[in-house]
Parts: structure tokens; C-alpha cells; sequence
């Protein structure tokens, strides 16, 4: 007796979607064709490039990759599939995904779904197998630009979708920290025995920067962004922290202003990102856009005030304009440049000599990535310990 023949046409999801024909259209004109990935349809964003090897679900979590389409530099994503974990918020942000060789098999033991049935679920609009390492270096060379995705079976002309991306918004300009910050305050418990309060402005806050706050003894008042000075007191503060967000920092007027009465009255403060850039314009610095930026988990940064150099997770797109070579009059006193990037200079770090207030450029949450830069956390500890809240709120 012979077997019967098979009778089965359906196919697995991945082989399926490898039909789907996509595009994307940078606003420069340059076009590569690949395969839908993720959601079928249309996005617009600015296209910029992540580096790391690994973390891809700590990337696509982070709210300050709103309104930007992510290309993925490492050749095969979604190995380990998509756990519930790892994700730094409770959605997707990025605008769009671009990857070399999506993996077809997942397998982890955490793992509960595939990222491109994930990508799907959220509707976010992906794009795989073209070529990354040409558009990287594109972009690299050009700057990063606006860029749309489009798939589905019937795709317009290049053309005419190049005169849709040149519609789409610019980020010069954006200020969207708001649309990705909480509405309402939450608390995020002290580990342990609590030792400080911190009022923590959320401009599109990870999820492992409290944690690693907690983990200190620090109960932490998530507080939405466009909370006033009146709110950041009302918790009764030790220490103030501004977060990373999205955007433009040159739009981050409220929050400077904000900040700017923090230093007043000498409530040490700590900013990570979007908060370095703020403390940056609270001091007087200006901000820039940066070409492409700096995106991934391998940034060699030197901590000048120790001379130790660490290897760091980085994800921004502006950067302060301070000097490097001198410490600057504010008008909060003395300030200088604490840490730079070894690859190109850009500032990464400032530090106030007569004021208790420091940050970041990058991520020492390490979220992914290495964890050289922990110690800043401790560092803002020492800080409220040194610096202890007077009784009344907001004397
Ligand atoms: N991760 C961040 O906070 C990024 C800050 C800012 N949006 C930038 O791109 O530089």
C-alpha cells in the first residue's frame, strides 16, 4: 500500500510571509526591496541603526525609539523568540523594523511567541531580507533620514512612495516625550529597607531604571513629564531624576524650566538621556543632532573624573554642545564634561562642582547591555546621602 500523497498546501508562517514583496524608500531616493516582516502595511519614520548583538526585544520596548524605524546591523534577529520578561515597557515604539535573516525557528526556554507574529500583533511594519549592511553604511555616510516601509501585493511605483516619505515628519524639531510618558503617577517599591524617595520625571522612562533605583533602597514616584515643580515636591524628595524620552531635547522647554528650580534649591539630581540633554540646557549648553548616532551596546565611554573607561548601551540621536577642555560658569556655579565617547568625543556625561546634580548621555540600566555603568546609580545614592532633603517640602 502506498502512502497517500500529501494533501497539505498551507505552509509554514515564515515561508508564507517571505512572498509578501516589500519596500523601503529612503528620503534620499535610495530603494531596497526585501519581504514584509512583522505587520503588512505602511510606516514612516526616521530610519537610524542599533548595533547590538543581542536585546532586540529591550530596542523595540524603548520609548525613545517613538517615530523611528529601527535597522538592525546583527544579520539574524528574533532567535530567541519573545518572552514576557524582557520588554522595557508595555508596547512596541519603534515605528518601523528592519532586519538581514529573521530567524524561522525560535528557540528559548522563555520564549512564548515569534517576533514576526509579535511585530504582527502590534502592527508594527517590518521589512527583512534586504541588504543592512549597505544601508547602514548609507546611512552612515548620508546621515540618518526619514524613510517609509510599505509592503502588501500591490506596491505603488518608488516614486510615488518617495513623495510620501517626504511628507512624513522630520525628528529636528519633535517633541514627543508626552506621548509616550505615564498619565498617572505610580510608585515603584524600595528593595529591601527604604532608604531614599526619588520624584522620577517620565519622559519615556525603561522599566529597569526604577528597578535598578529599588534595588538601592530608593522608593521611586514615577511622575508623567509634564508635571510641575509642585508635584516633583509633593512626593517628598531625596533626589529628583529626569529619564530618557524621545525627540528633540530642543523642545523640552517645561522640562528645563522644571529643572532649573530643582538646582535652586539643591535637591541632587540625576538624568539618564533626554535627561542629560535637559540638565545640558538647564546649565546653558546648547543641544545638536548628532549625523547618525550612537545606537547599541558596545560604546567605549571614559569616565574623566576616575580616568576608567567603560563599554556601554547608547541610544540617542542629539548630544550636549559643552566644552570638553575647561570647566564652565553656570548659572547653577562650575560644571564639566564627565564623560565622553572614545569613538568621536561626543559628550556623555556632565557633572555640577557646586550643585549636587549629574547625568548620562547613556544607559548605565543596562538594558540591554553590559553593566560597567552601574555604579552611577550608586553614585546618585551617595549623592542624596550627602545632601540630605531639608524637612520641609519645598523649603
Ligand atoms: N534615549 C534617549 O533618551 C534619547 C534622547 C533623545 N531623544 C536623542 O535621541 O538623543
Amino acid at each position: 500500500m502506498t502512502a497517500p500523497a500529501p494533501t497539505t498546501t498551507r505552509q509554514p508562517r515564515a515561508a508564507r510571509r517571505e512572498r509578501v514583496p516589500a519596500v523601503l524608500v529612503l528620503e534620499d531616493g535610495r530603494t531596497f526591496r526585501g519581504q514584509a516582516y512583522g505587520a503588512i502595511g505602511v510606516t514612516f519614520g526616521e530610519a537610524v541603526f542599533n548595533t547590538g548583538m543581542s536585546g532586540y526585544q529591550e530596542t523595540l520596548t524603548d520609548p525613545s525609539y517613538h517615530r523611528q524605524v529601527v535597522v538592525m546591523t546583527a544579520p539574524q534577529i528574533g532567535n530567541t523568540g519573545v518572552n514576557d520578561e524582557d520588554p522595557e515597557s508595555t508596547r512596541i515604539w519603534v515605528a518601523g523594523y528592519v532586519v538581514r535573516d529573521p530567524s524561522r525557528i525560535p528557540s528559548n526556554w522563555r520564549s512564548r511567541r515569534s517576533l514576526d507574529e509579535e511585530l504582527s500583533t502590534q502592527g508594527v511594519v517590518g521589512i527583512s531580507g534586504i541588504d543592512t549592511r549597505a544601508l547602514t553604511r548609507h546611512l552612515r555616510e548620508r546621515g540618518a533620514m526619514r524613510v517609509g516601509i510599505f509592503s502588501g501585493p500591490e506596491l505603488a511605483e518608488p516614486a510615488e512612495l518617495l513623495e510620501r516619505v517626504l511628507q512624513a515628519p522630520e525628528m529636528k524639531g519633535a517633541d514627543l516625550c508626552a506621548e509616550v510618558a505615564t498619565t498617572e503617577p505610580y510608585v515603584v517599591p524600595a528593595v529591601g529597607t527604604k532608604r531614599f524617595t526619588v520624584a522620577a520625571l517620565d519622559l519615556g522612562i525603561k522599566a529597569m531604571t526604577p528597578q535598578r533605583m529599588a534595588e538601592r533602597g530608593i522608593e521611586v514616584h514615577v511622575l508623567p513629564a509634564n508635571s510641575s515643580v509642585e508635584d516633583l515636591y509633593a512626593v517628598g524628595p531625596d533626589g529628583v531624576f529626569f529619564s530618557n524620552g524621545p525627540g528633540d531635547p530642543a523642545t523640552a522647554d517645561h522640562q528645563v524650566t522644571v529643572l532649573r528650580e530643582v538646582l535652586g534649591r539643591g535637591t541632587p539630581f540625576f538624568g539618564i538621556c533626554f535627561g542629560n540633554q535637559i540638565l545640558g540646557r538647564a546649565l546653558g549648553f546648547g543641544t545638536y543632532k548628532l549625523k547618525y548616532g550612537h545606537r547599541g551596546i558596545n560604546q567605549p565611554v571614559q569616565d574623566r573624573t576616575t580616568g576608567k573607561v567603560e563599554v556601554t548601551a547608547h541610544n540617542h540621536g542629539f548630544a550636549v554642545e559643552a566644552p570638553l577642555d575647561r570647566v564652565s560658569d553656570t548659572p547653577f556655579g562650575r560644571a564639566e564634561v564627565s564623560h565622553v565617547c572614545l569613538n568621536d568625543d561626543v559628550v556623555e556625561g556632565l557633572q555640577c562642582l557646586d550643585t549636587p546634580a549629574f547625568s548620562v548621555q547613556y544607559h548605565p540600566e543596562a538594558a540591554a547591555g553590559p553593566h560597567d555603568a552601574a555604579y552611577l546609580f550608586d553614585r546618585f545614592v551617595d549623592l542624596m546621602a550627602a545632601h540630605p532633603a531639608r524637612t520641609t517640602a519645598g523649603s
